[in-house]
């Protein structure tokens, strides 16, 4: 059994950004352990994210069936793969509200205020459009730009948009996040360019990094209130490696699934299971969070943009793409969209998309032709879930259960179902009233209140942002402590990723996870 300084649990998002900083120091010897590879070309090919669902790396998880969802069990992809969710999500880059942080503060973690957290968000930013500015950032590891490629469909949506009365907004990251407009991508060169090609490549040749793929971590091995080290399998063959920090970045299903296994939670739960509790924390596993989207969709009259590329137009594009990195094969496919108040007290509290192709569930139910879908996705939901042990078996995956629009007052759903209106009103106005032929099934038959508020229960979907089953804070509930990210109650065992989350943000996670994990590479090398 090797000896580590420091053993990295997962090569997610955050887990090559730790491996990156903590590397960077020669006298640390640094473990990353990931269970699955590295990536398939359809990782690097921005067009090519969804292609890459229900293949050997993503590990294509279901959640539970949801009461709010007519029993559906609903999707959930996450990366298994070095760069791990970030080497399949679609790369936009977007920081949540000034409040949000400002929130997570209130909520007991001094220094994550937006005053704090700003820094350190420009450090790691390398901004292509914006340059030096107030609130963007050049120099750091992560290029951020335009989608460098558009679709004529995505401009119809942005116009038609403008037209509904939503104010075209040039910067989601600029001083205000509301109006419509363009994300910002993680690219660079026509390539995806996440955590592990910003900063788990550049440290690959360190002597002092070692990187262990096609490894399943299965249980953290703890002794005297101290985690002294972890069991993995390599090809179905249990393995151990010991250091003074194990740092957990396995996401925000797999980090609290780890601590349950080894004993880690709330010690009632774990128990009925069969797994000796070891230290009760009664918070690991709950306050599950993600962000629902409800979708529409609408055939065009005539061929436009995506949907009009016949078998010919798609082998033109990735031969440009092959011998440029140019054309439509650098798209991401969602970078039109925006925020918008469905209140007008309040903050934007749904994210838009325009999508120039008419589909259901990101792509996995595509209507033939040309058309649009729309996207309304739930910014701050007030449903809580958990993560929760099904069996003792590491090889059995944890119960997932948002419980999706479970909150008491409705408010998740009345929010959403505002969505499907104001989606509406977007393809009635504009250009977008000019091309579009008609909306399609199922939603197309939803049309009073309760007949929408049906269509959302029975066509929800996730963004794919599960966060805060590990949250940080000192209150009773909370797992981390949020300047030392220790798991609190036990020595040398640490969480970084979507799973400390506070709360969750008014955006997509990346850009959060990454500040997370520079935040942590930080305390855990002083
Ligand atoms: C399809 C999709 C699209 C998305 N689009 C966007 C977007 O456009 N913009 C955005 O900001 N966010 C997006 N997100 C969300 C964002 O990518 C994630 O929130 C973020 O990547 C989470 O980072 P993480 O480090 O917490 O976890 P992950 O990146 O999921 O990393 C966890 C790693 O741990 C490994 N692991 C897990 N269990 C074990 C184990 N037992 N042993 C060994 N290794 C293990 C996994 O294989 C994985 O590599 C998207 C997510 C998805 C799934």
């Amino acid at each position: 059994m090797t000896t580590y300084d420091t053993v990295i649990v997962g090569a997610g998002s955050a887990g090559c950004v730790l491996a990156g900083r903590l590397s960077a120091d020669p006298a640390r010897r640094v473990l990353l352990l990931e269970a699955g590879g590295e990536p398939p070309l359809g990782a690097v090919v921005p067009s090519d994210w969804p292609s890459l669902f229900n293949t050997g790396v993503d590990w294509g998880f279901h959640t539970e069936p949801q009461p709010g969802c007519r029993h559906r069990r609903i999707f959930w992809p996450r990366g298994r793969m070095l760069g791990g969710s970030g080497s399949l999500n679609a790369m936009i880059y977007l920081r949540g509200l000034p409040s949000d942080y400002d929130a997570w503060e209130a909520m007991g973690c001094p220094g994550w205020g937006w005053r704090d957290v700003l820094p350190d968000f420009l450090a790691s930013e390398d901004n292509r459009r914006f340059g030096n500015h107030p609130l963007h950032g050049t120099g750091g590891p992560l290029p951020v730009e335009d989608c460098p490629f558009r679709d004529q469909g995505e401009t119809l949506w942005h116009d038609s948009a403008v037209a509904a009365g939503y104010r075209a907004n040039p910067d989601f990251n600029g001083g205000s996040q509301e109006g419509v407009g363009y994300f910002q991508l993680t690219t660079k060169g026509g390539e995806r360019f996440g955590t592990k090609r910003a900063y788990l490549d550049p440290a690959r040749e360190r002597r002092n990094l070692t990187i262990e793929t096609g490894v399943l971590v299965t249980r953290l091995v703890v002794e005297n209130g101290r985690a002294v080290g972890v069991e993995y399998l390599r090809n179905g063959r249990p393995e151990r490696a010991s250091a003074g920090q194990i740092v957990l970045a396995a996401g925000a299903i797999a980090s609290p699934h780890l601590l349950m296994l080894s004993g880690i939670g709330p010690a009632d739960a774990l128990t009925r299971v069969g797994v000796a509790s070891v230290h009760d924390l009664p918070g690991v596993g709950q306050d599950l969070q993600d962000h629902p989207a409800i979708t529409l969709a609408f055939a065009a009259k005539r061929p436009i943009g995506l949907g009009a590329m016949d078998e010919a137009a798609h082998r033109r594009a990735v031969a440009e793409w092959q011998a440029h990195r140019t054309g439509p094969r650098t798209s991401n496919w969602a970078s039109a969209g925006g925020h918008v108040a469905t209140r007008p007290d309040i903050e934007p509290d749904l994210q838009l998309y325009g999508i120039a192709a008419p589909h259901r569930d990101y792509g996995r139910f595509l209507y033939p032709g040309s058309g649009f879908t729309l996207f309304a996705v739930l910014q701050r939901p007030e449903s809580r879930g958990e993560i929760r042990l099904r069996s003792a078996d590491p090889l059995a995956a944890p119960a997932i259960d948002p419980r999706y629009l479970g909150d008491e007052g409705g408010r998740d759903l009345a929010t959403l179902v505002e969505g499907v209106r104001i989606n509406r009103a977007i393809a009635a106005a504009g250009p977008l009233a000019e091309a579009i032929a008609h909306e399609l099934s199922p939603s197309a038959e939803c049309l009073d209140e309760a007949g929408i508020a049906r269509h959302v229960r029975g066509h929800l979907a996730s963004l794919y942002h599960p966060s805060s089953t590990c949250r940080m804070g000192t209150d009773p509930g909370a797992v981390v402590d949020p300047r030392s990210f220790a798991v609190h109650g036990l020595d040398g065992l640490f969480v970084a990723d979507a799973s400390v989350f506070p709360r969750m943000i008014s955006a997509n996670l990346n850009a959060t996870v990454i500040l997370v994990a520079e935040r942590a590479a930080a305390a855990l090398g002083r």
